[in-house]
């Protein structure tokens, strides 16, 4: 059953058009992943769902228009964690990720809860009550994360949540997304690493200078011809364990006319 529809969203400014008519439908306890090259759109196109900018189109959530909610239900049924670091704040990681509850308004055990399990899914048990501005670029970003699931959101939109983590933690992040969609929530993940792609999503959509290239499994989307296109390199593809993985080789590569023939069918 599809949670999310987006249809034709488009994001300008100026003359500049950041997303250009991006449709898309997500199932519930999909996984789905956003990829493309620096600047391809992919926060924007992002915050555009999250209703955080003016556009063109629409999103629906569960059949509700997303732009039709108030911001406060809206904080209730969708989760945003935007990319970056800007939350060094001098607050105690526990109170940072109990901020995550504000959307529902009250303070309860169930709130409690939340946070509680939204420490431990992250490992943060042992750094709760230290001071968020007194973390490593890396713990922020796992308390960053975990205010995002505090809100236990029907629906996470989640922009780069791993590209400051270790291999440790990037790896338990992806698991961890994966078993929050067992449980049934949605969420659209924004990702540079190809392999955690592949690997974890169900499919990726592919985007490149603001339009969807490509979008279904990452086995058909992350092929040779579609990396040389839009990435502009050329990968080592594999398999292990039966999982797919792709590890960018080499940049710039010379033209290869079989590769050219099949980007152009
Ligand atoms: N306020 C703005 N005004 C004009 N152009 C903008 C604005 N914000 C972003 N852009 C441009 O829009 C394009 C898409 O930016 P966006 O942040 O969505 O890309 P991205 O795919 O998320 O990139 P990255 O992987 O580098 O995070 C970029 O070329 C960027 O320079």
């Amino acid at each position: 059953m599809t949670l999310l529809e987006a249809d034709a969203i488009t994001l300008r400014r100026g003359a500049a058009t950041l997303v250009d008519g991006v449709s898309l439908a997500i199932a519930r306890g999909e996984l789905f992943g956003l990829i493309g090259p620096n600047g391809a759109g992919k926060s924007s196109l992002l915050r555009a769902l999250a209703q955080l900018v003016p556009h063109e189109g629409e999103a629906r959530l569960a059949g509700t228009a997303l732009a039709r909610l108030s911001p406060q239900a809206r904080a209730t049924r969708l989760a945003y964690l935007a990319q970056g670091d800007q939350a060094a704040w001098p607050l105690t990681v526990r109170d940072f990720v109990a901020l995550g509850r504000l959307p529902h308004g009250r303070n309860d055990a169930a709130g409690r809860a939340a946070v509680d399990a939204a420490l431990a899914h992250m490992h943060l048990d042992a750094l709760a009550e230290r001071r968020l501005d007194r973390l490593s670029g890396g713990e922020r970003a796992l308390a960053r994360l975990a205010r995002a699931l505090a809100v236990e959101a029907p629906l996470l939109l989640a922009d780069e949540p791993v590209a400051a983590l270790d291999p440790y933690h990037q790896l338990s992040v992806m698991e961890l997304l994966r078993r929050q969609c067992a449980l049934g929530r949605s969420i659209v993940v924004v990702l540079h690493d190809l392999t955690l792609a592949s690997r974890f999503c169900d499919r990726v959509l592919l985007m490149h200078a603001g339009r969807a290239v490509a979008c279904g499994e990452p086995r058909r989307v992350l092929t040779p011809a579609n990396l040389q296109r839009v990435y502009q390199v050329q990968a080592m593809h594999g398999e292990h364990e039966a999982q797919a993985y792709v590890l960018p080789w080499r940049c710039r590569p010379e033209p290869d006319p079989a590769l050219q023939a099949e980007a152009a069918r």
